[in-house]
């Protein structure tokens, strides 16, 4: 693409040298990946500032470079007021908007957006369209696989591989968005169908300071539901009515919103719940008729995020009587919720619960079939929100007869500072502390008896445990099977 072009859709930005005779081939933010004829974008990062890689880029080939202040190179430096903007915006223009070509749906909320996204994914692909999903497990292209580093990557993988889906006749995209995504700007210019909100409970506090901040970060993907540039998108919010941030939400969407819940009236509304050992059972109501949902998931959490993807589908144009098929033959996700298989006569369940909210819902849907003790082992990330370390620890020994504190993934902290930061100022004593993973779940498991259950939150599909900069493999399921 001609570089001038490129950079005219910028509108914003001040360059001394001619860009008219340069050919861009390709965009980078890495200067290891460049090739020649790349441009190479200067992006101030937590660890270093990419600005610093600016003369290694040229000399890698890069022909135009994108900086927030003036550099001297020997090719025409581009002076932006943001390098994340415009990382975002020009990818879009380079790739050629990919996201107005397919139907993109975002789904962001504390809790539950792999779980959502799964089963939207599912319904898209039972219906025989060609889907591809991002999230906290991977990146999936039709049947393709790709690993990613975040929930939402960065905006240049993410429009690049936007393009790629359209280029492999992908229709339905599926995307969990988190909150720093939104925030630091990863899905600028990306352009929803339809946006899903799950439900917003303490988390992340280390990165956005206040509840009301992120918030905030999270109502940006329903204010970015605009209009398209593809006249024939139809745009949906889908909102859960019971969460206590729903009305907050319907204000910043000026697109049609549909709603879901269990205790408010909503568009799809569960009633005639059943809660079961064996599953979840209710009626959904919805603009067009009865459905009887009977799953193999758990809890009212899960009745939630079946609410939310029988509605997103719904505003996809997907048949009820399809959505029902595939969301009672659901299996749900890897580290969701998952029991262990084992001869012993208690249960083992691995779940991804890091959240003080989530681990409440777990443990709350344990209680209702659990004719035992319950035990949990839990820890909290390291590098992460100190402030929900003692509302974890709290929830834990609220609801289970006893709680084993332990590692999850440290990070660069210090595995007793968390656990520390955990059990201050709780007044429980049903608890102690085991710092080694390992120890703690063969504790838990061998205390185990007739009736019980052993919970193993935190780190559900997760095959590694992140100690300093060492990234160790740990299975939790592996683990528990070693003792079981
Ligand atoms: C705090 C944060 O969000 N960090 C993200 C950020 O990394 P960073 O700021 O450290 O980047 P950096 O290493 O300083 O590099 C700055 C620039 O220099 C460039 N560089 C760097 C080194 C070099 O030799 N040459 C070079 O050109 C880099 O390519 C980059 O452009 O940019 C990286 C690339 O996009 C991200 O992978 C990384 O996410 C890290 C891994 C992370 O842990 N993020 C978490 C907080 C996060 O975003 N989590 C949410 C999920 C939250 C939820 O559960 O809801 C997510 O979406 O994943
Ligand atoms: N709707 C929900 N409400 C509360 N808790 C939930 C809900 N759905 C799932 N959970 C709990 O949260 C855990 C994580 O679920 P899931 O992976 O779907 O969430 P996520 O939003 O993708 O998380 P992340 O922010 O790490 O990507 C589950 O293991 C379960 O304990
Ligand atoms: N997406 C979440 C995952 C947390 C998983 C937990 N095992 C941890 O490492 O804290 C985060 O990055 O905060
Ligand atoms: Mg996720």
């Amino acid at each position: 693409m001609n570089a001038e072009k490129l950079i005219n859709s910028l509108l914003d930005f001040q360059c001394q040298q001619p860009l008219h005779t340069i050919s861009i081939k390709n965009i980078e933010m890495d200067h290891r990946e460049i090739t020649t004829e790349s441009l190479f974008i200067c992006i101030k990062g937590y660890t270093v500032d990419g600005h610093q890689f600016a003369q290694a880029a040229v000399d890698n080939g890069a022909s135009v470079v994108v900086a927030d202040h003036e550099l001297q190179l020997s090719v025409p430096v581009v002076v932006v007021p943001d390098t994340k903007r415009a990382l975002a915006l020009l990818a879009n223009v380079f790739f050629d908007h990919p996201s107005t070509h397919l139907k993109v749906i975002g789904v962001t909320g504390t809790n539950g957006k792999t779980s959502v996204t799964h089963m939207i994914d599912e319904i898209h692909r039972y219906v025989s369209k060609k889907t591809a999903l991002i999230g906290t497990l991977q990146m999936m292209i039709r049947d393709q696989i790709y690993p990613v580093k975040n929930t939402t990557p960065d905006a240049l993988f993410l429009q690049k591989n936007l393009n790629k889906m359209v280029e492999e006749d992908v229709e339905v995209a599926t995307m969990e968005v988190s909150s720093h995504a939104l925030d630091l700007g990863r899905v600028h210019g990306i352009d929803f169908d339809i946006a899903v909100f799950t439900n917003l409970s303490q988390d992340h506090l280390d990165y956005h300071e206040t509840m009301e901040q992120y918030l905030f970060a999270k109502s940006l993907l329903f204010s970015q539901l605009g209009n398209s540039l593809n006249q024939r998108k139809k745009k949906y919010a889908i909102i859960n009515q019971d969460d206590a941030h729903a009305s907050f939400l319907k204000k910043v969407t000026s697109q049609p919103i549909l709603t879901y819940g269990i205790t408010n009236k909503a568009n799809f509304q569960a009633t005639d719940l059943e809660l079961k050992a064996s599953g979840i059972s209710f009626n959904m109501q919805t603009p067009e008729g009865i459905i009887n949902i009977s799953s193999k998931l758990m809890g009212m959490f899960s009745v939630y995020n079946i609410l939310a993807a029988a509605a997103a589908c719904f505003a996809s144009g997907i048949k009820l009587t399809d959505i029902q098929s595939v969301l009672n033959n659901t299996a749900g996700v890897k580290g969701r919720f998952q029991p262990v298989d084992h001869q012993n006569e208690f249960a083992v369940i691995i779940d991804y619960a890091h959240t003080p909210d989530s681990l409440e819902n777990v443990l709350v849907t344990i209680r209702r079939f659990c004719e035992g003790k319950v035990y949990v082992v839990i820890g909290c990330g390291g590098d992460r929100d100190r402030r929900k370390r003692p509302l974890m620890a709290g929830v834990a020994c609220q609801y289970a007869d006893h709680a084993i504190f332990t590692s999850d993934n440290p990070r660069s902290e210090s595995p007793q500072v968390i656990i520390d930061d955990m059990v201050e100022g709780i007044e429980f004593t049903n608890y102690q502390v085991l710092l080694d993973r390992k120890a703690a779940i063969k504790y838990a498991i061998q205390q185990a008896k007739s009736g019980d259950v052993v919970l193993i939150a935190g780190k559900g599909h997760e095959t590694y445990q992140i100690v300093g900069d060492q990234v160790l493999d740990f299975d939790d399921e592996k683990v528990a099977l070693q003792f079981l």
